[in-house]
């Protein structure tokens, strides 16, 4: 569960999260809302990126802002910018890089990297200059390098912006059976569809908290 318990921030004298309490208990959620609603600053704290001036933000019961390393191995969280996660040279070296604190065995780095680059679409990639790939085969490889992780909960900040139909549908797929909590922020409101839960943000409150259809009603009435 993701629990943001009265927490407000400001950056500057500008608020930007105003008494949020939310018990984030399903296993799909997305959350919507203008530009500059507060979106990528919640999402910031699930993951300890944004510490809240105010009240706490817990993750499976551990305090965000106290025990972040914690935090971090619990959550993965992919930028909207791929290009702020890709670190190594190649393809599968990124992705081993990944693994690097987590499996001691080489060959078991390599076999998950092989076998998470044929998820995604990117084994003709293998081991090509990561900075060579398109913006969207970009964005896939730093959605794999947090996946083979097998994060607990997984935070995706605009995850479709860059992606073609054929790869915003693969990661509809992908999304659609993966067994941890999946948090996603998107301005892609089609992607959300089938999710559990909706919640709508403006000018740093929630406004709308329901089912995707009724969620997303409200947030066309809110923009309209
Ligand atoms: N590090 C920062 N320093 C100062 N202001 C910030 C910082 N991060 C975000 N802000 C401000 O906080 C407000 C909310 O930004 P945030 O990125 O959370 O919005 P968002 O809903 O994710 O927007 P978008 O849909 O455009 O990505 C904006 O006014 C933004 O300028």
């Amino acid at each position: 569960m993701i629990e943001f318990a009265d927490v407000t921030h400001a950056f500057g004298d500008r608020t930007v999260l105003r008494a949020i309490n939310l018990e984030l208990t399903e296993q799909r959620i997305g959350i919507i809302g203008a530009n500059g609603s507060g979106k990528s600053t919640l999402a910031r704290m699930i993951n300890a990126l944004v510490v809240p001036d105010a009240g706490k933000v817990r993750v499976n019961g551990i305090d965000a802002a106290r025990e972040k390393r914690r935090v971090r191995r619990e959550v993965g969280f992919i930028f909207s910018d791929p290009d702020r996660q890709i670190i190594m040279p190649t393809v599968t070296e990124d992705i081993e890089l990944s693994l690097t604190r987590t499996v001691r065995d080489r060959s078991e780095r390599a076999t998950r990297a092989a076998a998470v680059l044929d998820r995604f679409g990117l084994a003709g990639h293998a081991d090509h200059p990561a900075h060579l790939l398109s913006g969207g085969q970009k964005q896939l490889l730093a959605l794999a390098s947090v996946m083979v992780t097998e994060p607990q909960v997984l935070v995706a900040d605009e995850p479709t912006t860059l992606l073609d139909l054929r790869n915003t549908s693969m990661l509809r797929d992908v999304f659609a059976t993966l067994d941890e909590q999946l948090v996603v922020l998107t301005h892609d409101l089609e992607l959300l569809t089938d999710y559990d839960r909706v919640v709508v943000l403006d000018d740093g409150r929630v406004v709308a908290d329901d089912a995707p259809r009724p969620a997303i009603a409200a947030y066309r009435k809110l923009m309209s």
